[in-house]
């Protein structure tokens, strides 16, 4: 149910406006016949001109006037004399009922008065003293923009004239329109325009424009007589800004009128055109004056009120009187020239103060049945269901993020991406943050249990979570690094082959633990994992690969045999894992410095995690090396995660040394995929030197490698020094131009030749290549001597490799244009090397990576059989993750080699990125056809 608002008894108020006399009605020197007494009397004709106020030269009257209304006392809501200003006026009339308007009240000012009797002037005004209309205007716009924090408002106007009877839109001047009577909407002017000026200033420029187009035509009495009537009309409509219940909204509408004036032919002295016009003006004023008597007649209530008469009338039915706040302005002449005039107008002003009026304030509610409301629940109803539905499959997907989100997003635009991770993150942002609490309590629990030597005080839960939401809102950045960085380390030390993601979203927090206790992590992650979809994958790829020994694939009997294997590592298998897990944090901790997301704790944790790096550099790196080996020797993929943002961040500073591969959704081998080389590059030689190092130094198990365990074998001043002579940064590297330069497009393209390179001979000397790429980031592995005496030769990823068969030193001799390459490109005097250390222990897979060469590739080309051929390839998994793997057919065929990614301005960064943050011995050559 609408509310009623309560309607309102009234009358309508009846103003006079004295005008000072022309200089025509000067000249004639007559009396003055009206004496304004006060604020709301006057006295026409007054008789004794002794009265307070009445100048002596009113005792002087025109004896034939002074007949018909001598000393005639007038009393009206205002009076305003001659010397009353514009605004003065407005201020007692208009501006009391524009509160109003505001309030949802039709009111309507009209002026009315004989020819020449200021009613144009009052109404509209001139630049100089501008009228009622304008003055209105202005202050509405003021009041609107007083509530514009409450209600929103619009304001419609239009403009007409009624001449000869006939209607005419002022603003869009066309043809006579016809007025409609609708029983709702009430009187309407078919086809007339509405406009909606956004200042007062506009609504000025309106105004005169439509006064432009008014008919006016000079006459004896006016040289800018009005002869038609304007009817000036501004709509408002208000909504509160925040509905209530009803929807309830108010429309007001607001006419000012300037009526034509009264005029006496004889005296106006009208003919032909003007005379016509006269009579018109005439015969609507006359019906205008029988409405208002008969509105101001109570007897006459009930009866009909004569709108139809004319024109005039049917417009301003709904603007006199009834439910509409009235302003008559009485324009008079104090000139004795117009003494009928002003005498019939004053007669007329007092009768319609009688005019009582019933005031309602237009609230309209749009009329909600109790179908359109059931509509409307039924909508809210699928909405709800829809809704419900979506975040149970955001909610299906929340464990599969990796998988399922982000090929998505790789193939998404960035608005899709943007939108997806927004939902993702809202969707995880619950439940899951919730079960990650749990998990990392449980984490505390463990370690407090087993060795109560816990680096993650409980206070970090928290921060985890910060980390874990600063993940959703970066757009899976930090979080998504971290948990690929701890899968690489799995990787390259538990030889796990995983070509996606590690499953689930709190890797970062095991991560930690892994520091602390590789065994226990292991198994937790385990038993997290386990019955997954994510395990299934984990050890699929293996299964795939010929591994059997993870065969089963029942998740149960896999946890079992995981853990039994895990039970059965060595001190030095899980030593091995420590390091390379702790150089998985020092990268974790750079990426998280450079995002600035790193508390104290953190802060301190991680340094004290670098010094165990360094402590275990040589053995990380000899592992490293020897994964890496490994690595080229066998079907295994490196999971190598990318940052998403990396080149953004990239170009602000932040992140300088990473890579993005936005534009790699492409699976490998798929139609339309761009070819990528993958380029190897002589290993970089270790920036100290092996024998320097003193092995007993090294961690002796995981339980050492505590986070509590701050010795380091040498100082962190001589590291950088170290790490200040150290070869050339990832900077160095020369542009991608150089590189393009070097190395050929395709698979089947040749090294550049022509350029000559240091004799490979001489890499077998104790002294360091001429192309030997020393490495300065991170203590990496043996020395220069050691790698030169097994160069890696440049090589393209997408072509394939042959094996050599045989280990001898001859082997190593590499082709001059591949050699020149290296040496062009990588800005290094010495040879990057593959430390002979690792190619001595690593078996007959070593010495075959070893005996990779650059005239290989021609011979691979030439014919060489699979079996003695492995492929290189990089496969882009997602927006955040590239795989890049090393196959060898004959063990598996079924392993496509092509590489499908394309990357335009990725490629130096990509070197870099696996150079500084991996510690691949292998350099990325992505090319673009
Ligand atoms: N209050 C006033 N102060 C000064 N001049 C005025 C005032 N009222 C009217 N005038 C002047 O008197 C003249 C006639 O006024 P106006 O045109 O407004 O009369 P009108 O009633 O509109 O006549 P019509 O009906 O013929 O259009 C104009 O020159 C106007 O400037």
């Amino acid at each position: 149910m609408v509310a009623v608002p309560p309607a309102e008894e009234g009358s309508v108020a009846v103003v006079v406006r004295v005008r000072p006399q022309t200089p025509r009605e000067q000249e004639a020197n007559r009396q003055s016949i009206v004496q304004v007494v006060g604020d709301s009397m006057l006295v026409f004709d007054p008789e004794d001109s002794n009265l307070p106020g009445i100048p002596v030269s009113f005792q002087a009257h025109d004896p034939a006037s002074r007949k018909k209304g001598k000393n005639l006392i007038f009393a009206f809501d205002r009076v305003f004399g001659e010397t009353a200003t514009q605004v003065e006026v407005f201020e007692n009339t208009t501006k009391e009922i524009l509160d109003g308007v505001l309030n949802g009240y039709n009111c309507s000012v009209f002026a009315y008065g004989a020819t020449g009797a200021g009613k144009t002037h009052t109404m509209l005004g001139s630049e100089k003293e501008p009228g009622i209309m304008y003055l209105t205007m202005q202050e509405l716009y003021k009041k609107i923009e007083a509530r514009k924090e409450e209600k929103h408002c619009e304001v419609l106007i239009s403009y007409q004239e009624v001449y000869n009877e006939q209607i005419h839109d002022l603003l869009e001047p066309k043809g006579p329109l016809a007025i409609r009577e609708d029983p709702e909407k009430g009187v309407m002017v078919h086809g007339l325009s509405f406009h909606q000026p956004k200042t007062a200033a506009q609504l000025l420029e309106m105004l005169r424009k439509g006064n432009l187009n008014r008919t006016q035509h000079p006459t004896d009495i006016n040289a800018t007589s009005s002869r038609s009537h304007a009817i000036f009309q501004i709509y408002v409509k208000q909504e509160d800004h925040v509905r209530g219940t009803s929807s309830d909204f108010q429309v007001a509408k607001m006419s000012l009128i300037d009526l034509a004036g009264s005029e006496r032919a004889s005296v106006a002295n009208t003919k032909g055109e003007r005379l016509r016009e006269g009579a018109n003006i005439n015969r609507s004023l006359l019906a205008l004056i029988n409405v208002i008597n008969s509105l101001a007649d109570a007897k006459s209530k009930k009866n009909h009120i004569p709108y139809r008469n004319s024109k005039l009338t049917r417009l301003l039915k709904d603007s006199i009187g009834g439910n509409c706040r009235t302003i008559m302005i009485a324009a008079i002449s104090p000139s004795a020239l117009s003494y009928e005039d002003t005498y019939n107008t004053l007669k007329y002003a007092n009768r319609a103060k009688e005019i009582k009026l019933l005031l309602k304030s237009n609230v309209v509610s749009p009329d909600y049945s109790l179908s359109q409301y059931a509509v409307i629940c039924e909508q809210l109803r699928a909405e709800v269901a829809d809704l419900r539905g979506k975040l149970q499959t955001y909610e299906k997907n929340t464990p599969d993020v990796n998988s399922n989100v982000l090929p998505i997003l790789a193939s998404s635009s960035s608005e899709q991406q943007d939108e997806l991770l927004r939902v993702k993150a809202a969707a995880l942002s619950s439940e899951v943050l919730s079960k990650r609490e749990c998990e990392t309590k449980e984490l505390l629990q463990i370690l407090k249990q087993n060795d109560g030597t816990s680096c993650i005080g409980e206070n970090h839960v928290e921060q985890m979570n910060q980390l874990y939401l600063c993940f959703h809102k970066d757009k899976v950045v930090l979080c998504t690094d971290i948990l690929s960085k701890v899968v690489l380390a799995f990787h390259i030390n538990q030889d796990i082959v995983l070509p996606t993601l590690a499953p689930n979203l709190s890797t970062d927090t095991k991560c930690r633990m892994h520091t602390l206790d590789i065994r226990r992590a292991l198994a937790f992650y385990l038993q997290r994992t386990s019955g997954s979809r994510h395990s299934e994958r984990l050890f699929e790829p293996r299964k795939k690969l010929g591994c059997s020994d993870m065969g089963p694939s029942n998740p149960v009997e896999q946890q079992e045999k995981l853990n039994v294997w895990l039970q059965g590592m060595d001190k030095k298998q899980l030593e091995r894992l420590a390091i390379a897990i702790l150089c998985v944090a020092q990268r974790q901790y750079t990426l998280l410095k450079a995002a600035n997301l790193l508390t104290p704790d953190m802060r301190a944790e991680f340094e004290e995690l670098d010094s165990l790096v360094q402590q275990g550099s040589y053995e990380a790196h000899k592992v490293s090396m020897e994964e890496q080996v490994k690595l080229f020797t066998s079907n295994k993929a490196i999971h190598i995660s990318l940052h998403q943002n990396a080149e953004q961040l990239a170009d602000n500073g932040v992140l300088p040394a990473s890579y993005s591969i936005a534009e790699c959704a492409n699976p490998v081998g798929s139609p339309g995929a761009s070819p990528v080389s993958l380029e190897i590059l002589p290993v970089p030689s270790p920036p100290f030197k092996t024998p320097a190092l003193p092995t007993k130094k090294r961690r002796k198990s995981t339980e050492h490698l505590s986070l509590a365990e701050k010795n380091t074998p040498s100082s962190p001043k001589g590291r950088a020094k170290r790490r200040r002579k150290a070869s050339p940064s990832a900077q160095q590297l020369g542009s991608l131009k150089e590189w393009t330069a070097f190395v050929p497009v395709d698979s089947t393209s040749t090294p550049i030749v022509g350029k000559k390179s240091p004799s490979p001979t001489s890499c077998l000397s104790s002294q360091p290549c001429p192309s030997t790429v020393t490495k300065s980031r991170v203590p990496l592995g043996t020395s220069a001597g050691q790698n030169c005496s097994t160069p890696v030769p440049l090589r393209s990823l997408n072509t394939t490799f042959d094996l050599g068969e045989d280990p001898c030193p001859s082997d190593t001799k590499l082709s001059a244009p591949a050699w020149e390459s290296v040496q062009h490109f990588s800005h290094h005097k010495g040879a990057p090397l593959i430390p002979s250390s690792a190619s001595h222990s690593l078996g007959a897979p070593r010495s075959r990576i070893a005996r990779l060469r650059g005239s290989s590739v021609k011979s691979s080309q030439a014919g060489s059989t699979s079996a003695n051929r492995i492929h290189v390839g990089i496969q882009p998994i997602d927006s955040f993750h590239l795989l890049i793997f090393v196959q060898n057919p004959s063990v598996n065929p079924e392993l496509d080699s092509h590489l499908a990614m394309s990357h335009g301005n990725g490629a130096r960064k990509a070197l870099q990125f696996l150079e500084n943050r991996y510690h691949l011995w292998m350099r990325l050559m992505l090319k673009i056809p």
